[in-house]
């Protein structure tokens, strides 16, 4: 089985709850959806077929032995859109069975019935300011395990704070997932939504996209 793959780098985990652990990215090639703010327009086209038995084998080699708790190496499965590629499923079972603390970064577009229960899924559910609010899977939630998975919300303008917030609320999501309201990297101010968060009282966690704070917004591979 090959899968088109646009790059493989171990660098900081820069985003969601497990922000600042090293981990090894895997970001496959290509997505149907065009975020207004997408920072990875550069994997839309751009990419090699690889064997999953060669990209496992890389894995296994930069990743080292696999080990269990806190620190656990930890590898997530990004892109593009990675649940575009059928051969998603099969790549995410197999970097489970090497052993490994597994997350997948998802638009909530593709369904998630076939991820792996235990993979991590972080799932953005698109805003209206994205231009995609409309590639949403509602059945997604009942895919997503409480306590492990997260639900994250890119906010372009004080709109889509108060659309996200209220889209939570009639849902009480936060009861049961955590979730992330994160910032579009130089539009909307973070301080401003650290502010509002905490006037709103809302159990979110705010992030900010950490590997661009460290390198910068145009560095690849980080
Ligand atoms: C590049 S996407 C790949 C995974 C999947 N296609 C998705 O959108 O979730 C990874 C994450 O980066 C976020 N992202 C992309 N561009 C961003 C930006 N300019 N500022 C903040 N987050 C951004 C996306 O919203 C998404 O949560
Ligand atoms: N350092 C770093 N952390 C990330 N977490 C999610 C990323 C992504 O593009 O999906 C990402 C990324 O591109 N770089
Ligand atoms: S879904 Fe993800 S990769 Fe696709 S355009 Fe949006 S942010 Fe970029
Ligand atoms: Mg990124």
């Amino acid at each position: 089985m090959k899968v088109k793959v646009n790059e493989v780098f171990h660098s900081i985990q820069g985003e969601g709850a497990r922000i600042g652990r090293p981990c090894l990215f895997i970001r496959l090639t290509g997505c149907p959806l065009r975020c207004s703010y997408c920072d990875t327009a550069y994997a839309f086209y751009d990419g090699t077929l690889r064997e999953l038995d060669d990209l496992l084998a890389e894995t296994r080699q930069r990743l080292g032995p696999p080990r269990k708790g806190p620190n656990a190496p930890f590898v997530e499965l990004t892109g593009g859109e990675p649940l575009a590629h059928p051969q998603a499923p099969e790549l995410l079972r197999a970097l489970l069975d090497l052993g490994y603390e597994v997350a997948l970064e998802t638009a909530g577009s593709h369904d998630l019935a076939a991820v792996p229960r235990e993979v991590i899924k972080i799932v953005d559910r698109k805003t209206p300011g994205s231009g995609e609010v409309h590639r949403w899977l509602e059945t997604n939630l009942d895919h997503m395990v409480p306590g492990q998975d997260e639900l994250k919300f890119v906010l372009c303008d004080p709109a889509d704070y108060e659309w996200a917030r209220d889209w939570c609320a009639e849902r009480q999501v936060w009861d049961r997932l955590e979730v992330l309201f994160s910032p579009v990297w130089g539009s909307l101010d973070p301080a401003w939504l650290a502010e509002r968060i905490v006037a709103d009282d809302l159990p979110v966690r705010l992030q900010v996209q950490l590997h661009k704070v460290i390198w910068g917004a145009e560095k690849k591979g980080v």
